[in-house]
Parts: C-alpha cells; structure tokens; sequence
C-alpha cells in the first residue's frame, strides 16, 4: 500500500492506494467520528463490492442508499433520496458517508454530506479509475443541471480516499479508457516525464498490468493533490485541471448525458485544446500530434459529434464556470508539458477551430 497525503492548510487527509485497501477497516476507522455510517452506491457498483465494504464496517451503525447507475442520474432528485434516507434512518451531524463508485457516485454523495445538517464528514472509496485518479481527490462536489455540466454543487474536501486497486479488474475496457483521460491530462498540463512514461506504458495500462497501473494512479493523484493544496477553491492554478473540459462539458451537455463518458470528452477536448494552442503557435506540429496520438492510443475519440454545429457548440462553451464577463477562458498548452489559462482566444478563432474539426 502506498499513502499520499492532501496536505490543505486547516486539515488533511490521506489517499491509500492498493489492492484490497477496503477490505481493512483500520484505515477506514480514524475518520469515521460516531457510530452512524451511511454507504452510498450504485446499482452496478453494489453487485460487485457492497457486501464486501458491509463486511469490513461490521459493528457499525450502517444504512445504505444504491442509486440508479449513470451519469443521466447525476441530478440533484438523487442527492435529495441520500438526504431522505439520511432522515428517515435518524442520522446526525457525526454521521458518516461513504461513496463507494465511481464519479458520479462520489459527486453526488460529497454533495449530500456538504449539505446534510450544514456538513458531514464522508470517505471516497473510488472504484473507476478516473475517480481514483481524479474524483475522488479535492473536493469538488455536485451534480449536473439540464442545461449544463456540474452546475450545482460545493467545495467539500473527503475525510480520507481509499483506492482499493483490485476493483478495476471489474471495470470494462471503455470506463478504463476514460479514466485514461484525466491521467494523460495530468502528463499533458504539469509534467512531461510523466507523459513521455505514459506513451511507453500505454499498453500496458490497458492491460491492467498492476505495477504500471499503481504508478499511474500514485503519480496521478500526487499532481492533483499539490494542485489542490496549492488552490483549494480554483482562483487560480488549480483550472488547469481543466485541460480539455470547456470543450468536453459542451460536448456531455450537447449529447444528452451519458451517450459520452466524460473522460471521452475530455479526451477529444483536450485534443481540441491542443489543436487551438498549435494555431497560437504555443506547440509545434509534433507536440499537437503527439496528443493525438497519446489519445488514441488511450482508446479514446479525438473527432467531435456531427450532431452539434459551431453556433451550439459555443453557445455551450459560453456555460463553462471559468467564463467571466462573457469571455472564455480556456487551458491551453503552452508549451507541451505546461498548461496556461488564457481569454486572449477570440470567439472568430475558437468558431474556426469547430467548424475544421473532424466530426463523426
Ligand atoms: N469531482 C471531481 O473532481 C471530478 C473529476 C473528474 C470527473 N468528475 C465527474 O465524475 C463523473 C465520471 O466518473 P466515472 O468515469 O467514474 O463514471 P461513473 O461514476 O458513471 O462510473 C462509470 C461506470 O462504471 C461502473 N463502475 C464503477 N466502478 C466499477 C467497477 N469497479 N467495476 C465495474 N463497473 C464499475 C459504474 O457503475 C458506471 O456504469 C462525471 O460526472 C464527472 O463530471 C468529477
Ligand atoms: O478537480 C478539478 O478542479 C477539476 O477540474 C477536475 C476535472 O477533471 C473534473 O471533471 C471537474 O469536475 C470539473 O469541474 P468543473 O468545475 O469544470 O465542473
Ligand atoms: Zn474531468
């Protein structure tokens, strides 16, 4: 097992990483304050790990929500079920929440402990790999609005994130590529090693060798743990995590939640992203095709969906939650291995760019 640390000023917490890390309740106990503990899953998820994690809280006081599986069920009438059940079963301000899935599981669950009784502690158990490397890290928390991506939500750090390694051997080869996503992100916006490691390992990656995989996820988590240590509430920094996702949240958004998983938006996006910061001049030709090739060796799509024209496309870009004073701010790379965030790309630029992309 290795353990990272997420060391914000006012608090901290621990990230473990390793096989069967859910299975030993000492690591769950330091941060679970009274007896009452409240698992909230999915329908997917609970066939595979709820018995187990029940298992390891033996002695608890337990309640258990298992919501519809999905990013179509990322929506605030499911948080507000957690709320019931947290009600209905007498729980208090020391009750505990576990989200025990993936993103939208530990989205929505953050979201119902930052609320409940003003704030209550919970633990991320992340069993996809892009909540393991990206989700369940730093607190942001909340759910989707019809009319946009993560609209609704709050700032609310876990108390502790238990990466249990084994559960990805579950995980089917699209979600892994997902995950894959946000892992090249963190190559692509702060460390280019990491990205010259990850085109060697890709492979094996998507063969679920295990050592490749526990570097992946440790390496991806320390990045993201300094980002957020360093700028807990994005004013700054910390949307560079970004990369990809102005793009990406147009596309989730425009295609109904859940046709794309996020980590193939933020795939394609980034590769759209890439693309605008080679028309600036701020990679060279080779760097933009090597996103590209990072990407589709990741398994993921690099093309736009022809079902959204450039007019729709920005028009949804105009939601992103960086957008001040009715200017994009988008990541770009500047240059490869480095991410910057910038509002100097002109609307005519970013239209031209939608409107050359290859659509499928
Ligand atoms: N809070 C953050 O910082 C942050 C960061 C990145 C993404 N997100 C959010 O996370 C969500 C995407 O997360 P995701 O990719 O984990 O999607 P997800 O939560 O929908 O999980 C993907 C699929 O895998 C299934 N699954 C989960 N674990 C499994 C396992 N071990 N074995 C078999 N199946 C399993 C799920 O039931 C689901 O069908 C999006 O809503 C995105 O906005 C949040
Ligand atoms: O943690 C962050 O900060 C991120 O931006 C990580 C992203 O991968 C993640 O998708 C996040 O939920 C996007 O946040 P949003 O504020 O753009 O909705
Ligand atoms: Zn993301």
């Amino acid at each position: 097992m290795q353990t990272l640390q997420v060391a914000l000023p006012q608090r901290h917490y621990p990230i473990h990483i390793g096989p069967g890390v859910m299975d030993d309740a000492s690591l769950l106990a330091p941060h679970i304050a009274g007896r009452q503990v409240m698992i909230v899953t999915n329908d997917a998820v609970a066939a595979w790990y709820l018995e187990r994690l029940k298992a390891t809280l033996a002695g608890y006081e337990l309640a258990e929500v298992v919501l519809p599986d999905g990013e179509a069920a990322k929506t605030l009438d499911h948080v507000e079920l957690i709320w019931d059940a947290l009600l209905a079963a007498g729980f208090n301000r020391r009750a505990t929440l576990i989200a025990l899935g993936g993103g939208v599981v530990g989205d929505m669950t953050g979201f119902a402990a930052a609320c409940y009784q003003r704030g209550v502690g919970f633990i991320q158990i992340p069993t996809t790999l892009l909540a393991q490397v990206d989700a369940s890290v730093g607190g942001k928390t909340g759910v989707n609005h019809p009319r946009g991506k993560n609209m609704i939500g709050a700032f609310h750090q876990p108390r502790a994130v238990i990466v249990d390694t084994d559960t990805l051997a579950t995980l089917p080869a699209r979600e892994l590529s997902a995950g894959l996503a946000e892992v090249i992100k963190y190559g692509l916006i702060h460390d280019i090693a990491f990205l010259d490691w990850l085109e060697v390992n890709m492979a094996a990656l998507r063969r679920l060798e295990t050592g490749p995989l526990s570097e992946a996820i440790r390496r991806s988590c320390e990045i993201k743990a300094d980002i957020v240590v360093e700028d807990e509430t994005e004013q700054g920094i910390r949307a560079h995590l970004n990369l990809g996702h102005t793009f990406g949240h147009a596309i989730e958004t425009a295609m109904g939640y859940g046709s794309w998983l996020h980590g193939e938006a933020v795939g394609a996006g980034m590769v759209m992203a890439a693309g605008l910061s080679q028309r600036l001049g701020w990679i060279d030709e080779a760097s933009f095709e090597r996103v590209e090739r990072v990407v589709e060796a990741a398994g993921l799509p690099r093309h736009m969906p022809s079902a959204i024209n450039a007019d729709r496309f920005l028009s949804l870009m105009h939601l992103d939650k960086k957008v001040f004073d009715a200017r994009l701010r988008l990541i770009l790379l500047k240059p490869l291995g480095q991410a910057c965030i910038t509002d100097e790309v002109g609307e005519s630029a970013v239209r031209e760019l939608l409107e050359g992309w290859p659509r499928r």
